[in-house]
This record gives C-alpha cells, sequence and structure tokens, in this order.
C-alpha cells in the first residue's frame, strides 16, 4: 500500500483485503465510489492512484493524459490486461480480452463485420423485432398501467443480439423463463460470491491461472457452446445462408480464419457488449424523456417530420438525419455512460510529460468515464439533462476527451454504429406509438444497482406509457 507513495501520486489509501474502494460493487455502485474520489483528486495532478484489493491501479483525471492513453501512445496501452487460459475458459477468447498482434488481427477480421452495408443488411431484423415489443405493450399503454421497463428493453435486445449473433429467434418478451434472459441475468447480476471471484481474477492474476478460475461459469459456457454448435450444425448441413454475425463468423471459418471455439468466444462478446448497454441506454432517455416532457415533445414532432418526408416509412437514411435524436442519444450516454469506466494496461514504463511522474509497466489503468462526464468543470448543472449540450457548436468547445461513453482511439466500441442503431429504431418507434410517463414507483433522483457491473436502476425502471 506504500506503491503509489513511492512513485509521488496522490492516492486512496488501501487496506486489507479490499484495498482502496471496498464498497464498490458491494453497497455502492463503482461509479459512485470512483466519482466520490476524482472529486477529491482531479485537482492535484494529472492521475491518482487505488488499490484494487492489493493490485495498485491508475485513475487518469487529465483528459489530455487519456488522450495519450487512448490515441497517442497506444502502442503502450492497447492492452485490457485480463489474461485467462482456453482451458480455464473458452468463452474469454474473445475480442475483448485479447492483446497485441492476437488483439490486431482479430479486429482487423471483425472490423468486416460492423461495415454500414451490413448493419444496414440487419435493418429489417431489428425493426421486425422492434414492432413485437411495439405490440407487447400495447395492451399496457391502453390501460396506463405501470410496467417495468428495463426489463422490456432488455428482452427487445436480447431478441435482437440472438437472432443476429446467434441467428436464433429468442422468445424473450414477457417470458422471464427463456434461457437466453436467464443466461443474461447471471452475467449481469453476480452474486456476491461472483463478484469476489471477479475481484480476485482481477487482482491476483497468477491465482486465477494457478486455479485456472474463468471469468464465465460452468452453466454460462455450456449453454453458449450448445446453442453455437447447433446453429453452426443446422446451417452447414441445410445449407442456410442469412444476413447476420453468425453467418460473417461462419463465412471465416470457411477460409480457415476462425475455429468453432473462436465463433463461440466472438458470438458470446457480441451478446455480452450488446444487449445490455442498449438496453441501458433505452432506460436511461426513456426516464429523462418521462421527466422533461418538452423534450419528449421537441424529439418526437422530429421523428414525425423526417418520417413524413421519407414517405411515412422509418428507413436507415431517415435516421441518420434525425439530429435531435441523436442529441438526446449522446446526451444520456453523457449523463448515463452505462460502461461508467474503460480498462487500459501499460505494457512498458511511461513518463507523463512535464511532470516528473512515470506510470509503471504493467499497471492497470482505470478511466473514470462516470466522472468525467458528470464534471462541472466540463459540463455546467451536470445533473441537468439538456440535450442542447451536443449541438455541433457546442461540441466544438470541449476538451474531446470529456465524452467517452464508447472510449476512443483504435480499441474504441466496435459495435458502435449498430448499438447506436437499435437504441435509436427503439426510441423512435416508442415515440411514436407512446407518450412515455413517470409514475409513483419511478425512482427520482436516479440511484444505481450496486452490484450491478454496468449501470442499472436499482429496482428497474418504472414507467407509464399512454396510447398516442
Ligand atoms: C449503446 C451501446 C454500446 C455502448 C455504450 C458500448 C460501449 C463500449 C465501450 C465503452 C467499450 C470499451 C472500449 C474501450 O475500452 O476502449 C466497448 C467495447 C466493445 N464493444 Fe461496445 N458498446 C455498445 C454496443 C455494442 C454492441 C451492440 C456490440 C456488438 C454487437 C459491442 C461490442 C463491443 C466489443 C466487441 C468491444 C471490445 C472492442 C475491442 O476490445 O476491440 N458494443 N463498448
Amino acid at each position: 500500500f506504500n506503491y503509489w507513495h513511492k512513485r509521488g501520486f496522490p492516492y486512496v489509501p488501501g487496506k486489507i483485503p479490499l484495498g482502496s474502494t471496498p464498497t464498490a460493487g458491494i453497497s455502492e455502485h463503482s461509479c459512485t465510489v470512483f466519482q466520490r474520489e476524482y472529486e477529491k483528486f482531479k485537482d492535484r495532478g494529472p492521475a491518482f492512484g487505488v488499490f484494487g484489493m492489493a493490485k495498485p491501479m491508475l485513475v487518469p483525471t487529465d483528459p489530455d493524459l487519456i488522450r495519450e492513453i487512448f490515441v497517442k501512445n497506444f502502442e503502450v496501452f492497447h492492452e485490457r490486461g485480463f489474461n485467462i487460459s482456453e482451458e480455464a475458459d473458452p468463452l474469454s477468447q474473445h475480442l475483448s480480452f485479447k492483446n497485441g498482434q492476437e488483439w490486431k488481427d482479430l479486429r482487423s477480421k471483425l472490423s468486416q463485420v460492423f461495415s454500414s452495408g451490413k448493419i444496414k443488411m440487419m435493418f429489417p431484423n431489428v425493426m421486425r423485432i422492434c414492432d413485437r415489443m411495439i405490440d407487447y405493450l400495447m395492451p399496457y399503454a391502453e390501460k396506463i398501467e405501470p410496467l417495468e421497463m428495463k426489463d422490456v428493453y432488455c428482452s427487445f435486445t436480447t431478441e435482437v443480439i440472438s437472432d443476429c449473433a446467434f441467428g436464433i429467434t429468442a422468445d424473450c418478451l414477457g417470458n422471464p423463463d427463456n434461457e437466453f434472459k436467464k443466461c443474461a441475468k447471471k452475467i449481469f447480476e453476480p452474486t456476491a460470491f461472483e463478484m469476489i471471484k471477479l475481484m480476485l481474477i482481477i487482482s491476483f492474476e497468477s491465482v486465477g491461472e494457478f486455479f485456472k478460475i474463468g471469468f464465465n461459469g460452468k452453466e454460462v459456457t455450456d449453454f453458449i457452446m450448445k446453442v453455437v454448435r447447433q446453429t453452426l450444425d443446422y446451417r452447414e448441413k441445410n445449407n442456410v445462408e442469412r444476413n447476420d454475425f453468425f453467418q460473417l463468423l461462419m463465412n471465416m471459418k470457411k477460409t480457415g480464419d476462425m475455429t468453432f471455439n473462436d465463433i463461440a468466444a466472438n458470438s458470446f462478446v457480441f451478446f455480452l457488449a450488446g444487449f445490455e448497454t442498449s438496453s441501458s441506454v433505452m432506460t436511461f432517455s426513456t426516464y429523462e424523456l418521462a421527466l422533461n416532457q418538452d423534450i419528449q415533445d421537441r424529439l418526437r414532432t422530429e421523428i414525425n417530420e423526417v418520417i413524413a418526408k421519407h414517405n411515412g416509412e422509418v428507413t436507415y437514411e431517415s435516421i441518420m438525419e434525425m439530429k435531435y435524436l441523436d442529441m438526446v442519444f449522446n446526451e444520456s450516454l453523457r449523463k448515463y455512460p452505462v460502461v461508467d469506466f474503460q480498462i487500459r494496461q501499460s505494457v512498458k514504463d511511461f513518463p507523463i510529460a512535464n511532470t516528473n511522474l512515470v506510470i509503471p509497466a504493467k499497471t492497470m489503468i482505470i478511466v473514470p468515464v462516470h466522472a468525467i462526464h458528470n464534471d462541472e468543470k466540463y459540463y455546467e448543472n451536470p445533473d441537468k439533462f439538456d440535450p442542447e449540450r451536443f449541438t455541433d457548436e457546442n461540441v466544438k468547445k470541449r476538451h474531446p476527451f470529456t465524452y467517452l461513453p464508447f472510449s476512443h482511439g483504435p480499441r474504441t466500441c466496435i459495435g458502435m454504429r449498430f448499438g447506436t442503431l437499435q437504441t435509436k429504431i427503439g426510441l423512435i418507434k416508442l415515440l411514436r406509438n407512446f407518450r412515455i410517463l413517470p409514475c409513483s414507483k419511478t425512482i427520482i433522483p436516479m440511484k444505481f444497482s450496486p452490484n450491478a457491473q454496468f449501470q442499472s436502476p436499482l429496482g428497474g425502471m418504472w414507467l407509464k406509457l399512454e396510447k398516442i
């Protein structure tokens, strides 16, 4: 616990056994803890130290240093620092956990999967599933009955990603026993025991390696492997071709660029990274729209006007024209970035310019995205939901590294376009059909569920819909 003192960085003192953020993930969400510490340290240098259990980690607070990490010195900070063996956890051999040349090769192969042409191909699938969500919601809206909307959005995005990443029609809406939903719950709502296991793997890599502990439990691994095996066999035997991510991965298998395990791990990461993030953006956007009816009215007017210009059809091109929708989407991710911190690891010592400080090799870097997005210095009155922060003029006035919902640089979110599209389709269809209202169970102000991996409202998101 003298580690940061010896290296001249200010730091949050650590204690055995949980280090310097003992409440994170247990009684408070990590974003609350990091925001509190960030506020104490942001004016005391470009970064401060913390201890995750006994592991020293560094939290950069200066946007210029964050730019160095994400972009200018990417070769020093390209790793995430998770080294889980294939034997311990075959599903963790995906893009997000790969390092070095392996990551570079895989990223370049998978980038084709997320080109705008490929995403346009999947547009009809997303629209069809979104229509199912609207049909499901209609009877509730007719009675203006309160509804837990996070679960509805999760079902929508799980159906989309099961369709696009596994080619499977998952019947999730109103069906809590659906296997994909159960699998998702296991991953994103870990028990206290699973939380401690995760912290152990991150803090004591060698212990994880020695005991062959992986991120994913047997149940999740068996389920995903079974789904991938069945889909692959069915499509190969019946020569089925579809417009989805799975097809693109299968095509790479045919040319020898992917193995079965690669397909399983990468379909899994699309599932993992794809449904919870987008459904959370829908959750927080509709919460703010319910509380800010003037913004909701303006957004609905824009949506209806643009769609009228496109002969009443929601098309890919019409969505690209909706400027205010983009501002609302960006402001939702500003106030609630969902992935509230981002991780990097240094591969060698890195001297910080204009200081005597050196980031040692193998340091895990925690970029405190939620704290930066809610810093008064960059966003005046940060608790206010204000899409005007995202006019072209206002964006130009800010340091670009104070807005990081998808990160920046070569390791930015590969699914950004797809995630944005499915979220916007969801919002457009909701606003065309319903007025979104708060109800007696809506949490005001927002409280985050302590043990959720990403930001998630405590007790779910209760809202009312009124048919238009
Ligand atoms: C609005 C929705 C989404 C948000 C807010 C989001 C956010 C992020 C963030 C913050 C990262 C980490 C970037 C970094 O550390 O530099 C990331 C990485 C990633 N995301 Fe997303 N994401 C979203 C949707 C998606 C979707 C739909 C997919 C796939 C279908 C996806 C796949 C990935 C993958 C594979 C990575 C790892 C990239 C790499 O390491 O090269 N994401 N995402």
